[in-house]
């Protein structure tokens, strides 16, 4: 390949593996280092450490042809590289700051190991100002010249490689033309629009980004929840809504609220980062507050139906914070769990891939079970948390089967109404009318 580089990817996660396949896959040399020796040495054997549709099989074809490569060594990596790209994690601090550690010891890594003029490249969602700041540490314990440019990610888990190949914009931020063209020259390949700024407002439109999704999710459920009362179905009303191009028709399903590794924490980040200027985002601030309350739906609903959920076995159908990943952060799940155990109700979970993670998060006091179905045989009601295709296509007659009491809540939106009529079942969703059945056993 013309203009082949040694690549640098720090940080194995899901923007980290995902970066440093695709980037191997359109023929560069990459590295990929990572801290967790354990985590390495699983990738190098051609085993991905997270669930990610597609990723393994790109990791295996590339690992045989010689373009990635994994290691725990910074130095092995960062010699004779050209990029470096960071995509090390920025979890919440107790106050909701991005807690930039990992990014501080990544700057060291580099300033002691690099050999030769390079660019160092932030994947990582980072406050306003954080690749000056890089910058600065960096210049602080090495000579060897280097520039910096902010390449936020916008990749979801569950879709990272087609989004990777496939995404809507690819932003450059950078101090100097010389840095941008170089990242831009690499990003090429993949044919998706470039766009490029100054580093500061590469940083921001991560943030505003994250933040504007949130945004149309908490104001589709404050709709959700005023119009299933009166009578209107949010699905009707979404789809009305969407029609209009300056609103757009995606990202308007109504639900138990965001969660995974990214908004939560981004939207609380960036009313801390607001706040650094004296700003109130009070917009802001009641997204967070909604998607709070709205992860709290289901147990509502069940406490109001029951009166009290002491003894009730309930199932817990999908784990994960979405399809397609095995990713807890955050997850509705959680929360929903501990309600439900702390209320004296009995939890029964299935997850077709993330439930050796869920493990990890649900009180320990919740039992997994190996199929959605062994999940309703056991149960008295059902909660839906996650649209995953084998909890959407199981038929709402499995349901009216198996579960004692005969009652479904679904955070998801999963079934048509008129189904749920047909199947002769105590149906609750999210923003719909419910679905009392007079057969349906309700106390
Ligand atoms: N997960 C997503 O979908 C997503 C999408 C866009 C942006 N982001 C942002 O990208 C960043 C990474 O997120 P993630 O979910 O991939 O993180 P992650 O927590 O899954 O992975 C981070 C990895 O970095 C490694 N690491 C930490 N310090 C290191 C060091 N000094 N050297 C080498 N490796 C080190 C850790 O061992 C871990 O494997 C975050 O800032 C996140 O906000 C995430
Ligand atoms: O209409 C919708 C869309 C999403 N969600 C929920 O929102 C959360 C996030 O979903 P999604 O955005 O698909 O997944 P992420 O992988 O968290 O991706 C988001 O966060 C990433 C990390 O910053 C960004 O890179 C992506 O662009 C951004 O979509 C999940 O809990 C979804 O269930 C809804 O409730 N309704």
């Amino acid at each position: 390949m013309r203009n082949r580089k040694k690549i640098a990817v720090v940080g194995t996660g899901y923007v980290g593996l995902v970066t440093g396949v695709a980037l191997s896959e359109i023929g560069h040399l990459v590295y990929c280092v990572d801290i967790n020796a354990e985590k390495v040495a699983h990738m190098t054997k051609g085993k991905s450490p997270i669930y990610e549709p597609g990723l393994e099989e790109l990791m295996i074809k590339n690992i045989n042809n010689g373009n990635l490569k994994f290691t725990t060594d910074h130095q092995k990596a960062f010699t004779n590289a050209e990029v470096i790209y960071i995509a090390v994690g920025t979890p919440e601090k107790e106050d909701g700051t991005a807690d930039l550690k990992y990014i501080e010891n990544v700057c060291q890594d580099i300033a002691f190991n690099i050999t030769n003029k390079v660019v160092v490249v932030t994947k990582s969602t980072v406050p306003v100002g954080t690749n000056e700041y890089i910058q600065k540490i960096i210049s602080t314990y090495t000579k060897v010249p280097f520039a910096v440019v902010s390449n936020p990610e916008f990749l979801r888990e569950g879709s990272a490689v087609h989004d990777t190949f496939y995404g809507d914009r690819i932003i450059i931020g950078s101090q100097t033309e010389e840095a941008a063209n170089i990242i831009e020259e690499i990003n090429k390949p993949f044919g998706i629009e470039i766009y490029k700024t100054n580093l500061r407002s590469a940083e921001m439109i991560k943030y505003a980004s994250n933040a504007f999704l949130a945004t149309k999710i908490s104001f589709i459920n404050e709709i959700a929840n005023i119009s299933g009362d009166l009578g209107a179905n949010i699905q009707e009303v979404s789809k009305g809504m969407g029609f209009d191009k300056r609103i757009g028709n995606t990202f308007l399903n109504a639900g138990i609220g965001y969660g995974g590794s990214c908004f939560p924490k981004d939207t609380k980040a960036l009313v801390q980062i607001a706040g650094n200027i004296n700003h109130e985002f009070n917009l802001l601030k009641a997204v967070i507050e909604v998607n709070n309350k709205q992860q709290l739906l289901l147990v509502e609903k069940a406490k109001e139906h029951y009166g009290s959920l002491k003894g009730k076995k309930v199932a817990l159908l999908g784990l994960s914070f979405k399809p397609n990943t095995d990713d807890m952060r955050e997850a509705a799940s959680i929360i929903t769990a501990e309600k439900l155990i702390l209320a004296g109700a009995q939890v029964i979970a299935y997850d077709p891939i993330a439930i050796e993670n869920a493990k990890r998060n649900l009180p320990d006091a919740v039992e997994y079970v190996n199929s959605v179905e062994e999940a309703l045989s056991n149960a008295d009601t059902a909660f839906i948390m996650t649209e995953w295709t084998e909890i959407v296509t199981t038929p709402l007659s499995k349901y009216h089967q198996k579960l004692k009491d005969n009652v479904v809540f679904d955070g998801r939106n999963c079934y048509e109404l008129s189904d749920a009529i047909r199947a002769n079942l105590n149906y609750y969703s999210i923003g719909r009318p419910t679905i009392l059945c007079e057969k349906a056993l309700v106390q």
